[in-house]
């Protein structure tokens, strides 16, 4: 049970809470007049949480509360419309949200930003991505958008590995951070426990204790928000200028991007720039999200809307891009990056005729989420196809999910790959998105000066009885122990560098595994290191199959190419000639196997039973047959590559 009585809220909090009430918002087209909020009648802040501990349900009841949404009895997720449109995006928004609160008499212009969410409940992905991200960069964006935000603890969890990674962020920003411990009606609420938890990150400030499932004390956040978070800095009479923090595709309208106003006024008609890109769009509508798109006529300094711009593709809503008015000469506002994927694989489809209407899908898919990169790729193994970029290995689970269950892709996802760094005798920097651009060991040595590869910091939580199994997990894959430390008296906090490339294969599902689901995992990226790469490539019958060359840290080659030809033997049918199977890095053979040649039904080598496999096999082959490619003699049918792909390496 908790023991709420030394967390009670504070009594200069108590005494403002019935004079708090909430404004009717929405009545009229002019129930209020966005120059009335003036900076100091502003406050931009975020709930920033890990994954189920409570973000969505706090968020609506901070809408209910102040009359942007209608209360409902049922405590179902009154954005439900919203909700799905969300759940069926890759990025899923917790929904950015302008609502208006009366404090004091003081009528207050209250902006809830969204960081930005990986999560898709409609792709069935199962527990395997739970508590994981993929967004840092697109988070430090939104939270640039905030002055302060509420950072959100379950109070039967605890902190986990995503409150303490979006903590750390939060903190680097210099945000005014508010802890709420939520869900203090759960038996299994540990007050005491996870308040001195929160402390231990760094936290000055008592925990708020709240249930926002039983609205117990909700009306005590936003007092807390006006009296804690700055106001949003920035003047209405300077050049105007603004931060894009997110975006998203309408089939009507077009692009739709959220901006931060830093300085100055927005009007409809205006004419804008990227200042990053120097392109120019008109403003045909601009407003606040409230809960819904609400045209606006302005938007001053300090305030938070939507503006709709003459953008036609995604990909120029660039996320921490400023905005400008056409030839005003502004500061850009710092921390802006491209996009950057970090992991890139092939995606090809099973059957070559399908080619067609997978590329319309991906159009389809991409024009939504701007930070998939997208390239055409020719593999003789495999047709042609694409190279995708992703912001992480989850982002790309779930395109990949989208593209098989909403657009039924039957499809092929080669080994995903990071980007490397090739930095030459020169000075000459390269990235390598594919393996098949890795310098050959002869021009290595001849011009190469160093081969770089990507490195995160990764944050775990969990019990200490794990410690030793996940020390070792991280030690196995190359990672250097960064920091390590008790959260409380039975859970262990353990920051690890690792290689990126470690992380992006199933470095997630051996953590979950080792620790009984209970440790959680975060990372960041953190820079290049030297690495000793080379490229491993596989021969059938002395040919290479272009599509399965991989690069690997040299320490990993005998393994894994010992795997991989055991694994193809599996996935590769006998032909009536000797195949051999060979792992190689540049002349030197890592493992080999050999499929003997054989008779002309497959069926053969199932003994007896099973006539159903035995069907499918023939009819996979009969459809196989339609699309075989040659690999020198070898005839291999694009589901070998499938199969290939889809089984496991195992550690
Ligand atoms: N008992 C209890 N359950 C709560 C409370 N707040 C949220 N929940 C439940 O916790 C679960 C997760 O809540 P969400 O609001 O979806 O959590 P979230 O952080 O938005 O989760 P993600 O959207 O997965 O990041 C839901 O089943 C909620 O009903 C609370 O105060 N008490």
């Amino acid at each position: 049970m908790h023991a709420a009585n030394s967390y009670l809220p504070k009594p200069a909090l108590m005494m403002q809470l019935h004079r708090c009430s909430a404004t009717k918002a929405n009545d009229g087209e002019n129930s209020w007049k966005m120059s009335e909020f003036t900076q100091d009648r502003i406050r931009n802040f975020s709930i920033i949480a890990h994954i189920d501990h409570g973000k969505s349900t706090l968020a609506d009841r901070l809408l209910e509360l102040t009359g942007t949404i209608k209360e409902r009895a049922d405590n179902k997720q009154v954005l439900d419309k919203l909700v799905v449109e969300r759940e069926r995006g890759i990025t899923v928004k917790a929904q950015t949200v302008s609502m208006f609160f009366e404090h004091y008499g003081q009528r207050y212009l209250l902006n809830l930003i969204d960081t930005p969410m990986h999560k898709d409940r409609n792709v069935k992905l199962g527990t395997r991505f739970k508590g994981h991200v993929d967004f840092s960069y697109e988070v430090s964006r939104s939270l640039a958008a905030t002055q302060g935000c509420l950072l959100l603890v379950d109070a039967a969890q605890g902190v986990q590995a995503q409150t303490v990674a979006n903590f750390h962020l939060a903190k680097k920003q210099g945000l005014k951070i508010i802890p709420v411990l939520n869900k203090i009606d759960l038996h299994g609420a540990e007050i005491h426990r996870v308040a001195s938890e929160v402390k231990s990150l760094g936290m000055a400030r008592e925990p708020l204790q709240i249930s926002a499932k039983t609205r117990l004390n909700i009306e005590q956040i936003l007092p807390a928000v006006i009296e804690y978070i700055p106001p949003p800095t920035g003047s209405r009479t300077s050049p105007f200028r603004s931060l894009l923090f997110d975006s998203w595709y309408d089939k009507y309208k077009g692009v739709i991007c959220l901006m931060s106003i830093k300085d100055g006024v927005l009007r409809q008609g205006d004419k804008i720039q990227s200042v990053h890109s120097g392109q120019k769009y008109d403003v045909t509508e601009l407003g606040i999200m409230h809960p819904e798109q609400t045209p606006t006529k302005q938007l001053y300094a300090g305030q938070v809307g939507y503006v709709v711009c003459s953008m036609r593709s995604a990909s120029e809503a660039k996320v921490g891009d400023t905005f400008a008015r056409v030839g005003s000469r502004v500061e850009p506002l710092p921390g802006f990056e491209a996009a950057k994927a970090m992991v890139y694989a092939g995606i090809f489809p099973v059957d070559t005729n399908d080619f067609q209407k997978l590329d319309e899908s991906i159009k389809k898919l991409t024009l939504n989420d701007s930070s998939v990169s997208v390239s055409k790729e020719t593999s003789t193994a495999l047709g042609q196809g694409w190279r995708l970029g992703f912001l992480g290995t989850l982002h790309m689970d779930v395109f990949r999910q989208r593209l098989e269950q909403e657009y039924e892709a039957n499809i092929i996802v080669t080994q995903p790959t990071v980007p490397y760094k090739v930095i030459r005798k020169g000075g000459n920097v390269k990235y390598i998105r594919n393996p098949i651009e890795f310098p050959s060991l002869d021009d290595t040595s001849r011009s190469v000066a160093e081969l770089q590869e990507p490195m995160v910091l990764a944050t775990m939580v969990f019990p200490e009885e794990y410690l030793g199994s996940l020390m070792d997990l991280c030690g196995a894959r190359r990672g250097e122990q960064v920091d390590y430390g008790y959260l409380d008296e039975t859970r262990v906090l353990m920051k690890y560098r690792l290689p990126l490339a470690e992380v992006v294969t199933d470095f997630f599902d051996e953590l979950k595994s080792r620790s009984s689901g209970y440790a959680t995992f975060d990372y960041e990226e953190d820079g290049y290191q030297k690495s000793d790469l080379v490229k491993m490539s596989v021969l059938l019958n002395s040919k290479p199959v272009d599509a399965l060359s991989v690069i690997l840290h040299r320490s990993q080659v005998e393994f894994v190419g010992r795997d991989w030809v055991k694994r193809l033997k599996n996935v590769i049918q006998r032909q009536l000639f000797e195949i051999i199977i060979q792992t190689t890095v540049g002349n030197k053979v890592i493992a080999r196997e050999t499929i003997p040649p054989m008779r002309k039904d497959v069926t053969a080598k199932l003994y007896g039973g099973d006539v159903t496999r035995k069907m499918k096999l023939l009819e996979k082959q009969k459809a196989g047959k339609k699309r075989m490619k040659k690999i020198g003699n070898v005839e291999l049918p694009q589901s070998a590559f499938y199969d290939f792909m889809g089984s496991k390496t195992s550690r």
